[in-house]
């Protein structure tokens, strides 16, 4: 919620501004109830009863700023029932859906079932990280990259960098990651994620990219079985990857996967890296350096909006550009075989 848009609402003037006015109005109360929290869409791809609470919160919150206002009946009762039943204590367990909205035209959306907890049946990859937003967002911005492409994802998680290489063109895309929780997830996506636009194709075509292909698979691959990852190799034009530089254990065997994975000039990789901690992420460029050239662009975030991007093509210069919110830090790092 703290990175929520509330538009005009966040106009220093409220009392002047009539837009505002307008959202804090019965009528616009009981709209924003039938057109969000009671959509089609919300009913059906549910998502944390958590963040459906908070928001009916801030919006209630921002309505009572308002000179005499008047608040809805039915969001009131609604308000007062979910929370009375929903656990908002800040480790809230459980499923949910997530929908992830990648372009500003709306038409690119990923529904994800999701884990809350961020480690959760003895893995991380029950739910998407930021990096993987990032990478998301990437394709997004640059689809010839992957369009017509064979994208093989490695710690696929929940899949979202995955599905956003196939909303955009991806001519194939192979998910995957070697949690057996993990895959059963990602599988149980990857069906969800066709259903559901099949469903916009029948219902809405126009909210469906028309490069999109209905073309996901998921396989298991542990980075450590590098005869398996040579094989897969020639399913990969692009591979790509999303916070899974995270643990200096694990850095030497994915670099291991991606040396084989990355085996021709023609082959690329894509790797997002939150930096949380600065020398696992220069073992990773240490170690992927020896045999790749390395194009460090250097992404840089606040709040989630992208303010700045640095591509800084020489191998040995890392450009570090530090947002006070060392989770922002997310770089993303492409490989090209030397
Ligand atoms: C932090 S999660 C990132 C998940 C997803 N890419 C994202 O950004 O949302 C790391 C993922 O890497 C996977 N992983 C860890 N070690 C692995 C290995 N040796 N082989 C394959 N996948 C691995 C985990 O199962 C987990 O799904």
């Amino acid at each position: 919620m703290r990175k929520f848009i509330w538009g005009d609402w966040e106009s220093t003037d409220l009392e002047r501004d009539e837009n505002v006015a307008l959202l804090a109005c019965v009528r616009v109360q009981g709209e924003v109830m039938k057109t969000i929290i009671f959509h089609e869409h919300t009913t059906s791809y549910s998502p944390s009863h958590q963040y459906i609470v908070f928001f009916l919160k801030k919006y209630i919150e921002k309505i009572e700023s308002m000179p005499n206002y008047d608040l809805d009946d039915e969001l009131m009762e609604f308000y007062v029932s979910l929370a009375a039943t929903t656990n908002l204590s800040a480790g809230a367990a459980g499923m949910c859906y997530k929908t992830y909205t990648l372009d500003k035209d709306q038409y690119t959306k990923v529904v994800l079932n999701e884990e809350q907890m961020m480690i959760s049946q003895g893995t991380t990859g029950l739910q998407t990280w930021e990096a993987s937003l990032r990478l998301a967002d990437f394709f997004v911005e640059h689809p010839d990259i992957v369009r017509g492409q064979k994208v093989v994802e490695l710690g696929a998680g929940c899949g979202l960098a995955g599905f956003a290489c196939a909303a955009v063109g991806a001519a194939h895309v192979l998910s995957t990651d070697c949690s057996t929780a993990v895959l059963k997830l990602l599988e149980a996506n990857r069906l969800k994620m066709r259903l559901h636009v099949a469903g916009l194709l029948r219902k809405a075509p126009n909210m469906v990219d028309p490069a999109f292909k209905d073309n996901v698979q998921v396989a298991e691959l542990d980075w450590e079985h590098t005869d398996e990852c040579a094989k897969l190799s020639d399913s990969a034009d692009v591979v790509i990857g999303a916070d899974i530089t995270y643990d200096p254990t694990i850095v030497p065997v994915l670099v291991g996967a991606l040396k084989e994975m990355v085996a021709t000039s023609q082959q690329v990789a894509y790797i997002t890296a939150t930096i949380r901690n600065q020398e696992t992420f220069d073992l990773f460029l240490q170690l992927v350096g020896k045999y790749s050239s390395i194009c460090n662009a250097v992404h840089v975030y606040e709040s989630g909006v992208l303010v700045k991007s640095v591509m800084d093509l020489s191998e040995t210069k890392m450009t570090t550009l530090c947002h006070p919110n060392p989770m922002a830090d997310i770089r993303l790092v492409l490989i090209t075989r030397k």
